[in-house]
């Protein structure tokens, strides 16, 4: 099985080449696609030099515009050129199962090889999608689980299914699966949403551990900003998949 590696990036300079690298390194990885977010600093050019195909977004658009945009560019990727693939009566010929995805942020560094253990289950037919667990982080988080708890909620409401980490971005797709989750919610929303659109399309989804160690959010007004962010995204995704009630809070 082929995979092929996005990776959305917002002003990751310092760790966009170590993720390009490792990612590069996975097993069946042809293609490594980063896609820059309208980043101000030098993200594009050090992506690009560490052996990645780079897409930019003039402006910011948010990762799952991101994402959406890594999967077009591995899409075309699969179109065959024209004129080869034809028999000679005009008929199309099947050209090969197109290329798994493996999303991957792009701030696991060199932890990001981690991700091939996602491949695993897909490659292996038992699920059509997989989604990363991951261990204690080595810097202390500042989030009191609220994002999280909300999205948990929301997809165990929504499918009957309780994700261990639902806000968790590394997954191994196949293509039918990404094609089943889009169009993708928007920003901060789009983990909470793909998986409950995997689940009522009927992909398998299962967890796999995997060592990733990424950046995480503390405790000042930039991290709590983000929070919020994430806070709202979540809740307009759940509100558009009819789930207002996994809004309010567990009554215990
Ligand atoms: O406008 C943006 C902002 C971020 N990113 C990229 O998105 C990824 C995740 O962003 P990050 O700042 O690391 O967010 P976290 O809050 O640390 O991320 C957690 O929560 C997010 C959902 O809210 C998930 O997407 C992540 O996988 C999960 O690690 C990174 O590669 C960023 O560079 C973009 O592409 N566009
Ligand atoms: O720091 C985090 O884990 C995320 O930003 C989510 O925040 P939360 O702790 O409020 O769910």
């Amino acid at each position: 099985m082929r995979l092929a590696v996005v990776v959305p990036a917002k002003d990751e300079e310092e760790r966009i080449a170590a993720t390009v690298r490792a990612a590069r390194s996975i097993d069946g990885v042809d293609v490594v696609v980063v896609v820059d977010d309208g980043s101000t600093d030098r993200t594009a050019v050090t992506a690009r030099a560490a052996g990645a195909r780079v897409v930019r977004h003039p402006r910011n658009r948010g990762k799952a515009a991101a994402l959406e945009s890594g999967g077009a560019l591995v899409r075309d990727l699969e179109r065959p050129p024209a004129g080869v693939v034809h028999d000679t009566a005009g008929r199309a010929l099947a050209t090969g199962t197109p290329r798994a995805l493996l999303l991957v942020d792009a701030d696991l560094g060199e932890t990001a090889s981690a991700t091939a253990a996602l491949a695993a289950p897909v490659r292996a037919g038992t699920a059509d999608a997989s989604i990363a667990v991951l261990p204690r982080q080595s810097a202390p988080g500042g989030g009191r689980g609220l994002v999280v708890g909300l999205a948990r909620r929301g997809i165990l409401a929504a499918t009957g299914w309780t994700p261990t980490q639902p806000l968790s971005g590394m997954r191994c797709l196949t293509r039918d699966a990404f094609e089943s989750a889009r169009p993708l919610a928007p920003g901060w929303g789009v983990e909470t949403a793909m998986t409950v659109d995997l689940l009522r399309a009927g992909q398998r989804v299962v967890e796999v551990p995997c060592a990733l160690q990424h950046r995480v959010s503390g405790r000042g007004w930039r991290a709590q900003a983000h929070r919020a962010a994430q806070y709202r995204d979540v809740v307009r995704a759940l509100a558009a998949r009819g789930q207002l009630r996994a809004l309010l809070p567990d009554r215990g």
